[in-house]
């Protein structure tokens, strides 16, 4: 991997690579925050998974994650949020699909079967990456994300057991087979077969009986894309419930869908992640 920019910040420093991808097929690029810590022993690492038309630019210039990650002595690993370029399937027409829209899952019906594997990488390549490249400690890394970001940690956590120590997620979309973003994309990425949709959904994961880890949710009530029933936050509480699986989701009054609510929670969540890294 290339880095391509090097920005010191709270003592520690913000770094953005490009490399190959295996998962993709097609150069990608990331960022990491590694806190000062990390200068003289390898440091647990924090996933933010971003929402649809993100980058890996909006959560490092947006949320203020850096200065509690410098603080807690945590990385953070910021991928993209699809396969990109020339020869990359894309809908120009649409933020809710294609570039910029990846949804986190293994597309399998074409033009998008042929890049468009952003679980794979987001779970396997760019954990053993950067374990392998930067000073991280294998194997102790947490997973959380925004709206479609959210709707991947969910589902990373869910698939893996044991793969991440703790799980949050801002405003995810919990049951995307019932809404309408989650629709366009499983529709186009997974085809016709709405059953084989069931697989990347939290709230269809936990209803199929998923190993049980604590998910820590933040939801804005005032969240423009929750009025329009994008979010159904509700669903998966109501799943919890039945299925007896742990939920603290944290209905904040105010809040909307954005990186303003994202950067009042955030400390919040990485000290929620510290934690749970920091067990033996
Ligand atoms: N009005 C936007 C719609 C896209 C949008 O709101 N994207 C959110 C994530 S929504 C679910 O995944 C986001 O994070 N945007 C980037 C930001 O920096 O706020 C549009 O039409 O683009």
């Amino acid at each position: 991997m290339e880095r391509i920019e090097r920005i010191r910040e709270f003592g520690g420093w913000l770094d953005r690579y490009r490399h190959d991808s295996d998962s993709c097929h097609c150069s990608m690029t990331f960022s990491v925050y590694l806190p000062p810590r990390a200068e003289s022993a390898p440091v647990p690492a924090v996933y933010f998974l971003s929402g649809l038309t993100c980058t890996d630019d909006n959560v490092r210039v947006k949320a203020g994650a850096q200065r509690y990650a410098a603080d807690l002595g945590l990385a953070l690993v910021m991928p993209d949020t699809s396969p990109r370029g020339d020869g990359v399937a894309d809908a120009p027409e649409r933020y809710d699909l294609g570039q910029g829209a990846g949804f986190y899952v293994n597309a399998t019906r074409q033009p998008w079967a042929a890049h468009y594997r952003m679980y794979d990488y987001v779970n396997q390549e760019l954990p053993a990456l950067v374990e392998r490249e930067l000073p991280l400690i294998p194997g102790r890394r947490s997973i959380t994300g925004h709206s479609m970001g959210g709707h991947g940690a969910l589902i990373s956590a869910l698939r893996n057991p044991g793969l991440y120590r703790s799980v949050s997620a801002f405003a995810p979309i919990c049951n995307p087979v019932e809404c309408g973003w989650g629709r366009g994309c499983l529709g186009a990425y997974l085809g016709d077969d709405t059953a084989s949709w069931k697989e990347w959904d939290a709230t269809e994961l936990i209803r199929a009986g998923a190993q049980p880890i604590p998910l820590l949710i933040d939801q804005g009530v005032d969240d423009e894309f929750l009025r329009d029933g994008q979010l159904r936050p509700e669903t998966l509480s109501r799943a919890c419930e039945e299925h007896d699986f742990p939920l603290t989701l944290r209905m904040h009054p105010g809040y909307d869908h954005s990186y303003h609510f994202i950067a009042t929670f955030i400390g919040e969540h990485l000290a929620y992640h510290a934690r749970a890294l920091a067990k033996a």
